[in-house]
Protein backbone atom coordinates (compact mmCIF):
# COMPACT_ATOMS: atom_id res chain seq x y z
CA UNK A 1 0.00 0.00 0.00
CA UNK A 2 0.97 3.48 -0.89
CA UNK A 3 2.41 5.71 1.84
CA UNK A 4 0.23 8.73 2.51
CA UNK A 5 2.10 11.87 3.71
CA UNK A 6 -0.44 13.80 5.99
CA UNK A 7 0.44 17.13 7.29
CA UNK A 8 -0.58 17.97 10.39
CA UNK A 9 -1.65 21.39 11.41
CA UNK A 10 -2.99 21.54 14.98
CA UNK A 11 -3.44 25.24 15.63
CA UNK A 12 -4.42 27.13 18.89
CA UNK A 13 -7.28 26.37 21.72
CA UNK A 14 -9.22 22.88 20.85
CA UNK A 15 -7.20 22.55 17.64
CA UNK A 16 -4.45 20.08 19.02
CA UNK A 17 -6.82 18.24 21.53
CA UNK A 18 -9.12 17.05 18.31
CA UNK A 19 -6.47 16.53 15.98
CA UNK A 20 -4.87 14.43 18.49
CA UNK A 21 -7.98 12.23 18.98
CA UNK A 22 -8.44 12.51 15.33
CA UNK A 23 -4.77 10.84 14.76
CA UNK A 24 -4.99 7.82 17.27
CA UNK A 25 -8.81 6.64 15.04
CA UNK A 26 -6.80 7.13 11.82
CA UNK A 27 -4.03 4.84 13.41
CA UNK A 28 -6.32 2.70 14.38
CA UNK A 29 -7.69 2.83 10.44
CA UNK A 30 -4.67 2.00 9.24
CA UNK A 31 -3.74 -1.22 11.32
CA UNK A 32 -7.54 -2.16 10.01
CA UNK A 33 -7.23 -2.20 6.43
CA UNK A 34 -3.23 -2.14 6.22
CA UNK A 35 -3.44 1.43 5.39
CA UNK A 36 0.39 3.60 5.56
CA UNK A 37 -0.10 6.88 6.63
CA UNK A 38 3.60 9.57 7.14
CA UNK A 39 2.10 12.22 9.55
CA UNK A 40 4.36 15.22 9.81
CA UNK A 41 3.57 18.32 12.22
CA UNK A 42 4.01 22.21 11.53
CA UNK A 43 3.12 25.14 13.18
CA UNK A 44 0.19 27.31 12.09
CA UNK A 45 -2.02 30.02 13.55
CA UNK A 46 -1.30 31.93 16.99
CA UNK A 47 1.40 29.04 17.97
CA UNK A 48 3.37 30.11 14.90
CA UNK A 49 3.25 33.68 15.63
CA UNK A 50 4.51 32.99 19.20
CA UNK A 51 7.29 30.97 17.97
CA UNK A 52 8.49 32.11 14.82
CA UNK A 53 6.77 36.03 14.48
CA UNK A 54 4.91 34.38 11.41
CA UNK A 55 1.26 32.59 11.76
CA UNK A 56 2.41 30.77 7.90
CA UNK A 57 5.87 29.97 8.60
CA UNK A 58 7.60 29.28 4.61
CA UNK A 59 8.68 25.11 6.42
CA UNK A 60 4.37 25.03 7.22
CA UNK A 61 3.74 25.33 3.88
CA UNK A 62 6.39 23.65 2.13
CA UNK A 63 5.27 20.70 4.11
CA UNK A 64 1.61 21.48 2.99
CA UNK A 65 2.84 21.69 -0.39
CA UNK A 66 4.51 18.16 -0.63
CA UNK A 67 2.15 16.29 1.29
CA UNK A 68 -0.56 13.83 -0.07
CA UNK A 69 -3.30 15.34 2.19
CA UNK A 70 -3.32 18.16 5.23
CA UNK A 71 -5.14 17.70 8.15
CA UNK A 72 -6.42 20.78 9.90
CA UNK A 73 -7.45 21.79 13.60
CA UNK A 74 -8.35 25.26 14.09
CA UNK A 75 -6.77 28.70 15.04
CA UNK A 76 -7.16 31.84 16.79
CA UNK A 77 -6.49 33.30 20.09
CA UNK A 78 -8.96 35.59 22.17
CA UNK A 79 -5.44 37.88 22.41
CA UNK A 80 -5.71 38.82 18.63
CA UNK A 81 -9.39 38.68 18.53
CA UNK A 82 -10.18 41.50 21.26
CA UNK A 83 -7.18 43.36 19.49
CA UNK A 84 -8.89 45.32 16.63
CA UNK A 85 -5.03 46.75 15.90
CA UNK A 86 -2.61 43.65 15.81
CA UNK A 87 -0.87 43.68 12.27
CA UNK A 88 -0.20 39.92 12.14
CA UNK A 89 -3.06 37.84 12.97
CA UNK A 90 -3.60 34.06 13.30
CA UNK A 91 -6.46 34.00 10.85
CA UNK A 92 -3.84 35.50 7.45
CA UNK A 93 -1.91 32.10 8.16
CA UNK A 94 -5.18 29.76 7.38
CA UNK A 95 -6.43 32.33 4.46
CA UNK A 96 -2.64 32.22 3.12
CA UNK A 97 -2.75 28.82 3.37
CA UNK A 98 -5.81 28.28 1.69
CA UNK A 99 -4.94 30.93 -1.37
CA UNK A 100 -1.00 28.90 -1.66
CA UNK A 101 -2.52 26.02 -2.00
CA UNK A 102 -5.35 26.49 -4.40
CA UNK A 103 -8.33 25.39 -2.05
CA UNK A 104 -11.58 26.67 -3.76
CA UNK A 105 -13.64 24.78 -2.50
CA UNK A 106 -15.07 24.15 0.76
CA UNK A 107 -17.37 21.26 0.97
CA UNK A 108 -19.32 21.35 4.19
CA UNK A 109 -22.05 18.34 4.34
CA UNK A 110 -24.93 18.85 6.77
CA UNK A 111 -27.45 16.79 7.90
CA UNK A 112 -29.94 15.48 10.75
CA UNK A 113 -28.89 12.44 12.62
CA UNK A 114 -31.99 10.66 13.73
CA UNK A 115 -30.86 10.08 17.46
CA UNK A 116 -30.38 13.84 17.39
CA UNK A 117 -33.42 15.11 16.37
CA UNK A 118 -34.48 16.31 19.77
CA UNK A 119 -30.90 17.56 20.36
CA UNK A 120 -31.43 20.25 17.91
CA UNK A 121 -33.11 23.94 19.39
CA UNK A 122 -34.91 23.06 16.22
CA UNK A 123 -38.25 21.40 15.75
CA UNK A 124 -37.73 17.52 15.09
CA UNK A 125 -40.67 18.10 12.34
CA UNK A 126 -38.50 20.80 10.20
CA UNK A 127 -34.97 19.28 10.27
CA UNK A 128 -35.71 15.51 10.21
CA UNK A 129 -34.16 13.82 6.81
CA UNK A 130 -32.15 16.92 6.15
CA UNK A 131 -29.00 16.01 4.09
CA UNK A 132 -27.46 18.99 2.34
CA UNK A 133 -23.83 19.96 1.14
CA UNK A 134 -22.54 23.50 1.09
CA UNK A 135 -20.17 24.45 -1.98
CA UNK A 136 -18.35 27.53 -0.63
CA UNK A 137 -15.96 29.37 -2.57
CA UNK A 138 -12.91 29.73 -0.36
CA UNK A 139 -9.78 31.87 -2.14
CA UNK A 140 -11.35 35.11 -3.67
CA UNK A 141 -14.33 37.49 -2.72
CA UNK A 142 -13.92 40.15 0.34
CA UNK A 143 -11.67 37.98 2.51
CA UNK A 144 -9.28 38.50 -0.78
CA UNK A 145 -9.82 41.61 -2.25
CA UNK A 146 -8.24 44.82 -1.87
CA UNK A 147 -8.55 46.33 1.88
CA UNK A 148 -7.90 49.28 3.40
CA UNK A 149 -7.76 51.14 7.07
CA UNK A 150 -6.92 54.92 6.81
CA UNK A 151 -3.95 56.22 8.96
CA UNK A 152 -6.47 57.80 11.50
CA UNK A 153 -8.12 54.63 11.40
CA UNK A 154 -11.59 56.30 10.56
CA UNK A 155 -12.03 54.81 7.45
CA UNK A 156 -11.87 51.46 6.23
CA UNK A 157 -13.22 48.89 3.49
CA UNK A 158 -12.96 45.46 1.74
CA UNK A 159 -13.50 44.73 -1.55
CA UNK A 160 -15.24 41.95 -2.84
CA UNK A 161 -14.41 40.84 -6.46
CA UNK A 162 -15.04 37.70 -8.36
CA UNK A 163 -13.67 36.79 -12.09
CA UNK A 164 -15.71 34.48 -14.04
CA UNK A 165 -12.52 32.14 -14.06
CA UNK A 166 -12.84 31.91 -10.05
CA UNK A 167 -16.63 31.13 -10.46
CA UNK A 168 -16.77 28.18 -12.61
CA UNK A 169 -14.83 25.03 -11.35
CA UNK A 170 -16.68 25.37 -8.52
CA UNK A 171 -19.96 25.64 -10.10
CA UNK A 172 -18.90 22.63 -12.32
CA UNK A 173 -18.02 20.90 -8.72
CA UNK A 174 -21.48 21.67 -7.14
CA UNK A 175 -23.70 20.60 -10.41
CA UNK A 176 -21.56 17.11 -10.39
CA UNK A 177 -21.85 16.55 -6.69
CA UNK A 178 -25.74 17.53 -7.56
CA UNK A 179 -25.64 14.52 -10.15
CA UNK A 180 -24.92 11.83 -7.37
CA UNK A 181 -27.34 13.81 -5.24
CA UNK A 182 -31.17 14.82 -5.51
CA UNK A 183 -30.36 16.99 -8.37
CA UNK A 184 -30.69 19.80 -7.27
CA UNK A 185 -28.31 23.13 -6.82
CA UNK A 186 -29.26 26.21 -5.01
CA UNK A 187 -26.99 28.87 -5.43
CA UNK A 188 -27.45 31.85 -2.84
CA UNK A 189 -26.39 35.29 -3.42
CA UNK A 190 -27.43 38.76 -3.14
CA UNK A 191 -28.14 39.21 -6.53
CA UNK A 192 -30.83 42.25 -6.14
CA UNK A 193 -27.64 44.50 -4.81
CA UNK A 194 -24.64 43.15 -5.95
CA UNK A 195 -22.58 43.17 -8.74
CA UNK A 196 -20.22 40.16 -8.02
CA UNK A 197 -23.64 38.29 -6.98
CA UNK A 198 -25.42 38.91 -11.00
CA UNK A 199 -21.89 37.48 -12.31
CA UNK A 200 -22.50 34.32 -10.10
CA UNK A 201 -25.66 34.39 -11.23
CA UNK A 202 -24.87 34.67 -14.89
CA UNK A 203 -22.32 31.80 -14.56
CA UNK A 204 -24.32 29.36 -12.64
CA UNK A 205 -26.71 29.74 -15.66
CA UNK A 206 -24.32 29.46 -18.27
CA UNK A 207 -22.73 26.23 -16.31
CA UNK A 208 -26.44 24.29 -16.11
CA UNK A 209 -26.94 24.01 -19.74
CA UNK A 210 -24.23 21.31 -19.25
CA UNK A 211 -26.46 19.29 -16.93
CA UNK A 212 -29.89 19.52 -17.96
CA UNK A 213 -31.08 17.09 -15.29
CA UNK A 214 -30.01 19.53 -12.64
CA UNK A 215 -32.68 21.85 -11.46
CA UNK A 216 -30.66 25.05 -10.83
CA UNK A 217 -32.65 27.57 -8.30
CA UNK A 218 -31.66 30.82 -6.27
CA UNK A 219 -32.27 32.45 -3.30
CA UNK A 220 -31.09 35.41 -1.71
CA UNK A 221 -28.53 34.95 1.21
CA UNK A 222 -31.16 36.79 3.89
CA UNK A 223 -34.15 34.62 2.50
CA UNK A 224 -31.47 32.02 2.87
CA UNK A 225 -30.61 32.55 6.13
CA UNK A 226 -33.95 32.12 6.99
CA UNK A 227 -35.08 29.19 5.07
CA UNK A 228 -32.27 27.22 6.51
CA UNK A 229 -34.21 27.35 10.08
CA UNK A 230 -37.70 26.72 8.77
CA UNK A 231 -37.43 24.33 6.01
CA UNK A 232 -33.92 22.98 5.59
CA UNK A 233 -35.29 19.94 3.76
CA UNK A 234 -35.61 21.47 1.02
CA UNK A 235 -31.73 21.85 0.27
CA UNK A 236 -29.86 19.70 -1.75
CA UNK A 237 -26.79 21.24 -3.06
CA UNK A 238 -25.85 25.25 -2.23
CA UNK A 239 -23.39 26.76 -3.94
CA UNK A 240 -22.36 30.37 -2.89
CA UNK A 241 -19.49 32.38 -2.35
CA UNK A 242 -16.94 33.28 0.09
CA UNK A 243 -18.22 35.29 3.09
CA UNK A 244 -21.87 33.80 2.77
CA UNK A 245 -20.86 30.37 2.73
CA UNK A 246 -18.65 30.83 6.27
CA UNK A 247 -21.85 32.56 7.52
CA UNK A 248 -24.73 29.88 6.24
CA UNK A 249 -22.76 26.65 7.42
CA UNK A 250 -22.28 27.79 11.26
CA UNK A 251 -26.21 28.10 11.10
CA UNK A 252 -26.85 25.39 9.72
CA UNK A 253 -24.87 23.43 12.20
CA UNK A 254 -27.97 24.02 14.29
CA UNK A 255 -29.73 21.67 12.28
CA UNK A 256 -27.08 18.62 13.18
CA UNK A 257 -27.56 20.12 16.77
CA UNK A 258 -23.50 20.83 17.13
CA UNK A 259 -20.87 22.56 15.14
CA UNK A 260 -18.75 20.42 16.87
CA UNK A 261 -20.46 17.51 14.58
CA UNK A 262 -19.66 19.25 11.19
CA UNK A 263 -16.89 18.44 9.07
CA UNK A 264 -14.74 19.84 5.75
CA UNK A 265 -13.06 19.46 2.73
CA UNK A 266 -10.93 22.38 0.82
CA UNK A 267 -10.06 21.29 -2.34
CA UNK A 268 -7.81 22.67 -5.10
CA UNK A 269 -6.31 21.42 -8.25
CA UNK A 270 -3.36 19.67 -6.60
CA UNK A 271 -3.92 20.29 -2.74
CA UNK A 272 -6.92 19.33 -0.40
CA UNK A 273 -6.99 20.22 3.31
CA UNK A 274 -9.43 19.05 5.83
CA UNK A 275 -10.94 20.82 8.75
CA UNK A 276 -13.70 21.05 11.08
CA UNK A 277 -15.84 24.17 10.10
CA UNK A 278 -15.82 25.22 14.12
CA UNK A 279 -12.50 27.27 15.38
CA UNK A 280 -10.39 27.26 18.25
CA UNK A 281 -13.29 27.45 20.89
CA UNK A 282 -10.77 29.37 23.09
CA UNK A 283 -13.38 28.95 26.31
CA UNK A 284 -12.90 24.95 26.02
CA UNK A 285 -9.45 24.68 25.79
CA UNK A 286 -7.69 22.09 28.22
CA UNK A 287 -11.15 21.17 29.38
CA UNK A 288 -11.40 17.77 27.71
CA UNK A 289 -14.62 18.92 26.32
CA UNK A 290 -13.99 19.75 22.78
CA UNK A 291 -15.96 17.78 20.20
CA UNK A 292 -13.91 15.55 18.63
CA UNK A 293 -16.72 14.48 15.79
CA UNK A 294 -15.81 17.67 13.25
CA UNK A 295 -11.98 16.65 13.03
CA UNK A 296 -12.64 12.53 13.14
CA UNK A 297 -14.99 12.96 10.11
CA UNK A 298 -12.97 15.45 8.13
CA UNK A 299 -10.46 12.76 8.44
CA UNK A 300 -13.13 10.44 6.75
CA UNK A 301 -13.54 12.78 4.41
CA UNK A 302 -9.90 13.13 3.82
CA UNK A 303 -9.37 9.47 3.36
CA UNK A 304 -12.15 9.21 0.93
CA UNK A 305 -10.18 11.90 -1.13
CA UNK A 306 -6.70 10.04 -1.34
CA UNK A 307 -9.08 6.40 -2.36
CA UNK A 308 -9.19 4.92 1.02
CA UNK A 309 -13.07 4.53 0.55
CA UNK A 310 -13.18 1.20 3.11
CA UNK A 311 -11.74 3.41 5.89
CA UNK A 312 -13.66 7.16 5.14
CA UNK A 313 -16.92 4.53 5.40
CA UNK A 314 -15.72 2.55 8.61
CA UNK A 315 -15.24 5.64 10.22
CA UNK A 316 -18.83 7.24 9.85
CA UNK A 317 -20.39 4.28 10.52
CA UNK A 318 -18.19 4.42 13.85
CA UNK A 319 -19.37 8.21 14.76
CA UNK A 320 -22.72 7.38 14.07
CA UNK A 321 -22.73 4.33 16.04
CA UNK A 322 -21.16 6.70 19.16
CA UNK A 323 -23.72 9.29 18.25
CA UNK A 324 -26.81 6.74 17.85
CA UNK A 325 -25.62 5.33 21.76
CA UNK A 326 -25.35 9.05 23.35
CA UNK A 327 -21.20 9.02 23.42
CA UNK A 328 -20.89 12.32 22.83
CA UNK A 329 -19.88 15.22 24.40
CA UNK A 330 -21.84 17.74 26.35
CA UNK A 331 -22.53 19.80 23.15
CA UNK A 332 -25.04 17.48 21.94
CA UNK A 333 -26.22 16.09 24.93
CA UNK A 334 -25.92 18.53 28.23
CA UNK A 335 -26.48 15.32 30.51
CA UNK A 336 -23.31 13.76 29.08
CA UNK A 337 -19.92 14.09 30.86
CA UNK A 338 -18.06 12.28 28.63
CA UNK A 339 -14.50 13.91 27.18
CA UNK A 340 -13.41 14.67 24.27
CA UNK A 341 -10.90 11.44 24.48
CA UNK A 342 -14.12 9.03 25.69
CA UNK A 343 -15.65 9.88 22.67
CA UNK A 344 -12.36 9.39 20.29
CA UNK A 345 -11.65 5.91 22.23
CA UNK A 346 -15.00 4.95 21.86
CA UNK A 347 -14.86 5.51 17.90
CA UNK A 348 -11.66 3.41 17.83
CA UNK A 349 -12.88 1.12 19.71
CA UNK A 350 -15.94 0.49 17.10
CA UNK A 351 -13.87 0.27 14.65
CA UNK A 352 -12.01 -2.67 15.79
CA UNK A 353 -14.96 -4.40 17.39
CA UNK A 354 -16.31 -4.50 13.89
CA UNK A 355 -13.35 -5.00 11.82
CA UNK A 356 -10.39 -6.44 14.21
CA UNK A 357 -11.66 -8.56 17.04
CA UNK A 358 -8.30 -9.53 17.92
CA UNK A 359 -6.81 -5.49 18.05
CA UNK A 360 -9.98 -4.79 20.35
CA UNK A 361 -9.20 -6.75 22.92
CA UNK A 362 -5.95 -4.83 22.87
CA UNK A 363 -7.75 -2.13 22.74
CA UNK A 364 -9.96 -2.34 25.98
CA UNK A 365 -6.23 -3.03 27.52
CA UNK A 366 -4.77 0.06 26.58
CA UNK A 367 -8.07 1.89 27.29
CA UNK A 368 -7.75 0.38 30.96
CA UNK A 369 -4.07 1.30 31.01
CA UNK A 370 -2.64 -1.88 30.22
CA UNK A 371 -1.00 -1.71 27.43
CA UNK A 372 0.35 0.85 25.23
CA UNK A 373 -0.13 -0.31 21.57
CA UNK A 374 -1.57 2.91 20.20
N1 LIG B 1 -11.13 27.26 10.83
C1 LIG B 1 -10.73 27.87 11.93
O1 LIG B 1 -9.64 27.64 12.42
C2 LIG B 1 -11.65 28.85 12.60
C3 LIG B 1 -13.02 28.85 12.36
C4 LIG B 1 -13.83 29.74 13.06
C5 LIG B 1 -13.27 30.59 14.00
N2 LIG B 1 -11.93 30.57 14.20
C6 LIG B 1 -11.29 31.35 15.27
O2 LIG B 1 -11.61 30.72 16.51
C7 LIG B 1 -11.67 31.69 17.55
C8 LIG B 1 -13.00 31.55 18.30
O3 LIG B 1 -14.05 31.91 17.41
P1 LIG B 1 -15.60 31.72 17.70
O4 LIG B 1 -15.80 31.66 19.19
O5 LIG B 1 -16.32 32.72 16.93
O6 LIG B 1 -15.96 30.31 17.03
P2 LIG B 1 -15.74 28.81 17.53
O7 LIG B 1 -16.21 27.93 16.43
O8 LIG B 1 -14.38 28.60 18.05
O9 LIG B 1 -16.75 28.64 18.76
C9 LIG B 1 -18.11 29.07 18.73
C10 LIG B 1 -18.95 28.19 19.65
O10 LIG B 1 -19.16 26.95 18.99
C11 LIG B 1 -19.13 25.88 19.90
N3 LIG B 1 -18.05 24.96 19.48
C12 LIG B 1 -17.08 25.19 18.56
N4 LIG B 1 -16.33 24.09 18.39
C13 LIG B 1 -16.83 23.15 19.19
C14 LIG B 1 -16.48 21.78 19.45
N5 LIG B 1 -15.48 21.13 18.81
N6 LIG B 1 -17.21 21.11 20.38
C15 LIG B 1 -18.23 21.70 21.00
N7 LIG B 1 -18.61 22.97 20.79
C16 LIG B 1 -17.92 23.69 19.89
C17 LIG B 1 -18.91 26.49 21.27
O11 LIG B 1 -20.18 26.67 21.86
C18 LIG B 1 -18.29 27.83 20.97
O12 LIG B 1 -18.57 28.76 21.97
C19 LIG B 1 -11.47 33.03 16.86
O13 LIG B 1 -10.13 33.41 17.03
C20 LIG B 1 -11.77 32.76 15.40
O14 LIG B 1 -11.09 33.62 14.51
C21 LIG B 1 -11.11 29.70 13.53
C1 LIG C 1 -11.01 31.63 10.82
C2 LIG C 1 -11.67 32.17 9.59
C3 LIG C 1 -10.68 32.84 8.72
C4 LIG C 1 -12.45 31.06 8.82
C5 LIG C 1 -13.20 31.66 7.64
O1 LIG C 1 -13.86 32.70 7.80
O2 LIG C 1 -13.11 31.08 6.57
C6 LIG C 1 -13.44 30.25 9.62
O3 LIG C 1 -14.50 31.01 10.11
C7 LIG C 1 -13.94 29.08 8.81
O4 LIG C 1 -15.15 28.95 8.66
O5 LIG C 1 -13.12 28.28 8.35
MG1 LIG D 1 -16.40 30.12 9.82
Amino acid sequence: MKTHKIAVLSGDGIGPEVVSETIKVLKVVEQIFKYNFEFEEALIGAIAIDETGNPLPDATLQLCKDADAVLFGSIGDPKYDNNPNAKVRPEQGLLKLRKELGLFANIRPIKAYESLLGKSPLKRSHIEETDMVIFRELINGIYFGEKFTSEDGTHAYDTCSYHRKDIEEITHLAFQEAMKRRKKVMLVDKANVLDTSRLWRKVAMDISQEYPEVELDFLFVDNAAMQLIINPKQFDVILTENMFGDIISDEGSVIGGSIGLLPSASIGTENALFEPIHGSYPQAEGKGIANPMASILSAAMMLRYLGLEDGAKAIENAVENAINNLIVTSDLDETSDYSTSVVANYIAKILLSDHDHHSYFNFENVLMGKSTII
